[in-house]
């Protein structure tokens, strides 16, 4: 299997490197891979998602997302890099000025698609998040949960081939999290979207074959 993403003795730090957060990372994620990510609070999993999409870069060593090292990209090619990424925060990240619709076909207005594409899109990935009705509403105007499905259709306008999750369900009740678990597990199944998910807790209903990360004392382990 192709590797999406891998890195090589990777060692991210803050304050101009003094803050080392890992040291000496090694792992390599495939196409299509599932990947939950846990590890203590404050060990350093939001710092490895900023550096997959290349908000903060290695101190040292080689971290390869889709074929760009991201210890040397520069700023185009690192942007060009981002419009195959989807990326979901916990704190949603929506323009709270625009509407439900708006907001998500965001990626493909960057990308310059049609207008006519970008409805039909924003008809197709509401309805696949459940919140249809909602397309002209605005974001204040919804729960948590509801704006958190908004963050993750958005994620999806333009089947990425990595999907980076940073607790998308944190706060959630469990039908917002059932749905986000279920567009992952559909986009990862059907589309073979690379997924990592940052999370404290792993889903108990989960159908699909995983790999699990733990990061601890500055490293990167894999659990079997
Ligand atoms: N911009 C920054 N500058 C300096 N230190 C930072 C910065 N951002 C995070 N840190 C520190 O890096 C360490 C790892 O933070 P990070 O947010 O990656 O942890 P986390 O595992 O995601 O934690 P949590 O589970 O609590 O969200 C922490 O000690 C944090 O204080």
């Amino acid at each position: 299997m192709s590797n999406v993403i891998s890195a090589k003795n990777l060692t991210l730090a803050y304050d101009n490197g003094r803050k080392e957060i890992i040291k000496n990372a090694n792992f390599s994620i495939g196409k299509g891979d599932f990947v939950f990510i846990t590890g203590p609070s404050g060990s350093g999993k939001s710092t490895l998602l900023k550096a997959l999409y290349g908000q903060i870069r290695p101190k040292e060593g080689s971290l390869v997302v889709g074929g760009v090292d991201l210890a040397s990209v520069k700023a185009r090619k690192l942007q060009e890099l981002r419009t195959h990424l989807g990326i979901i925060f916990q704190d949603y990240k929506l323009i709270n000025e625009w509407t439900v619709a708006k907001n998500v076909v965001l990626p493909l207005m960057i990308a310059g698609y049609s207008i006519d594409v970008q409805n039909t899109q924003a008809h197709r990935l509401l309805k696949h998040v459940k919140l249809a009705e909602h397309a002209e509403k605005f974001p204040l105007e919804l729960s948590g949960g509801e704006q958190q499905r908004v963050g993750v259709a958005r994620a999806l306008a333009k089947n990425p081939v990595v999907i980076l999750a940073d607790e998308p369900t944190g706060n959630l009740d469990d039908y917002s999290s059932n749905v986000i678990w279920d567009l992952m597990e559909n986009a990862c199944q059907q589309l073979e979207t690379t997924v990592l998910v940052v999370t404290h807790k792993i889903p108990t209903i989960f159908s699909l074959p995983y790999r699990h990360f733990i990061i601890e004392s500055k490293g990167v382990y894999e659990v079997h």
